[in-house]
C-alpha cells in the first residue's frame, strides 16, 4: 500500500523540506536527532504509525502527551510543526504527520552517522489518540527481559529486534529517576561507572537531572551501546538485560549483543531493517483517517 514514490507527483519537494527542516534542528542540538527518533518509535508503538502522539489533549483526555512515558519527556514537537507549516505552504493538505515522523527520524538516524533506508509513504493521520494504550504498551526502563520480550512481541517484534531496537539508545539522554535504582542498587554493573554516574544523580533529589544513555558517544549513533552492556556499563536496567538476562547468565540475547559490539556493520544493517518494519506499523491508507492541517489537533469538521 505505502509506496517511497508517493509523493513525487503531488508534493515533490516534500523529503527535501523534511531533510533539512532535521539537519536544521540536530545542527542547532544534538539532542534532538535522538528525541525525533524517540517520537517516531512512541507514535507506532500506539495505534500504528498515525501520528496519535502528536494530538494535543481534548476534553476527553486521550491524548497520549500526557501518559507516562511520554508526559515531561517528548521532545520536537516544534520540529515537526515547522516542517508542517512550511510543506502547508509547499503543497496544502497533502503530506500527512505521520510520514513527517517516519521520515524526520530516518534523517534524524543518518544526520548523526547511523545508517539510512527508504521510507514507504502514503501514511493518513488519525482522528483519535489513546492514553490507556500509550500507558500500556509501551516498555519501561524497570522491565526484565521477560518483560521486554512481551512487550515487543505484542506489537509483532522478535526478541531478536528487541536488541536491534534498543539501539536507538545509542544517541539520546535519560533522567535520573529512571536509572537511580540501577547505579545504587545494582550488582551487575561496573563500580566505576556507577560511581561516575552517581555523581550525575544524587541519591535523594534530582530525578530530572539528565545522563547519556551511552556515556562514550553520547550524540553519534554507532555501536559503542553494545559495547557498553559488555562491560556492564548499560545505563538503565532494560537495557543491560539485553547483556545479562534475568539471572545474569546465559541471556538468549547476549550473543547478539556481542555481535553488535564486534559488528557496527551489521548492526546498522539490521537497525535500518528494523526501523523500516517499525514504520509501517498498520498505517491509515486509502481514505482511512485524514491529513491533518495542524499535525497537535484533527482537522475541524468541514461546513
Ligand atoms: C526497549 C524498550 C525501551 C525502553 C524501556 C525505553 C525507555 C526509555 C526511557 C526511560 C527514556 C528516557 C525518558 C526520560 O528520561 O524522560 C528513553 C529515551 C529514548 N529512547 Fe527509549 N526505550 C526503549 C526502546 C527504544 C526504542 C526502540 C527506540 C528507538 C528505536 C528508543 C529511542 C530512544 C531515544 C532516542 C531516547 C532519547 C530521547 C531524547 O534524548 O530526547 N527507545 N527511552
Ligand atoms: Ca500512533
Amino acid at each position: 500500500q505505502l509506496s517511497a514514490k508517493f509523493y513525487e507527483q503531488s508534493c515533490p519537494g516534500a523529503l527535501a523540506t523534511i531533510r533539512k527542516g532535521v539537519k536544521q534542528a540536530v545542527h542547532n542540538e544534538f539532542r534532538m536527532g535522538a528525541s525525533l527518533l524517540r517520537l517516531h518509535f512512541h507514535d507506532c508503538f500506539v495505534q500504528g504509525c498515525d501520528a496519535s502522539v502528536l494530538l494535543d489533549d481534548t476534553d476527553t483526555f486521550t491524548g497520549e502527551k500526557n501518559s507516562f512515558p511520554n508526559a515531561n519527556s517528548l521532545r520536537g514537537f516544534d520540529v515537526i510543526d515547522n516542517i508542517k507549516s512550511e510543506l502547508e505552504n509547499m503543497c496544502q493538505g497533502v503530506v500527512s504527520c505521520a510520514d513527517i515522523l517516519a521520515v524526520a527520524a530516518r534523517d534524524a538516524v543518518f544526520e548523526l552517522g547511523g545508517p539510512r533506508w527508504e521510507v514507504p509513504l502514503g501514511r493518513r493521520d488519525s482522528t483519535t489518540a489513546s492514553l490507556a494504550e500509550s500507558n500500556s504498551d509501551l516498555p519501561a526502563p524497570f522491565f526484565d527481559l521477560d518483560g521486554l520480550t512481551s512487550a515487543f512481541a505484542k506489537k509483532n517484534f522478535t526478541v531478536q529486534e528487541l536488541v536491534t531496537l534498543s539501539g536507538g539508545h545509542s544517541i539520546g539522554l535519560v533522567r535520573c529517576r529512571f536509572f537511580r535504582k540501577r547505579i545504587y542498587n545494582e550488582s551487575n554493573i561496573d563500580q566505576t561507572f556507577a560511581e561516575e554516574k552517581q555523581q550525575e544523580c544524587p541519591f535523594e533529589g534530582g530525578d530530572d537531572n539528565l545522563s547519556a544513555f551511552d556515556s562514550t558517544t553520547p550524540f553519534k549513533f554507532d555501536n559503542a551501546f553494545y559495547k557498553n552492556l559488555l562491560q556492564q556499563k548499560g545505563l538503565v536496567h532494560s537495557d543491560q538485560q539485553l547483556f545479562n538476562g534475568v539471572n545474569g547468565t546465559n541471556s538468549p540475547t547476549k550473543d547478539q549483543v556481542v555481535s553488535y559490539a564486534r559488528n557496527m556493520a551489521k548492526f546498522k544493517k539490521d537497525f535500518a531493517a528494523a526501523m523500516l518494519k517499525m514504520s509501517m506499523m498498520t498505517p491509515l491508507t486509502g481514505s482511512d483517517g485524514e491529513i491533518r492541517k495542524k499535525c497537535s489537533r484533527v482537522n475541524p469538521p468541514s461546513t
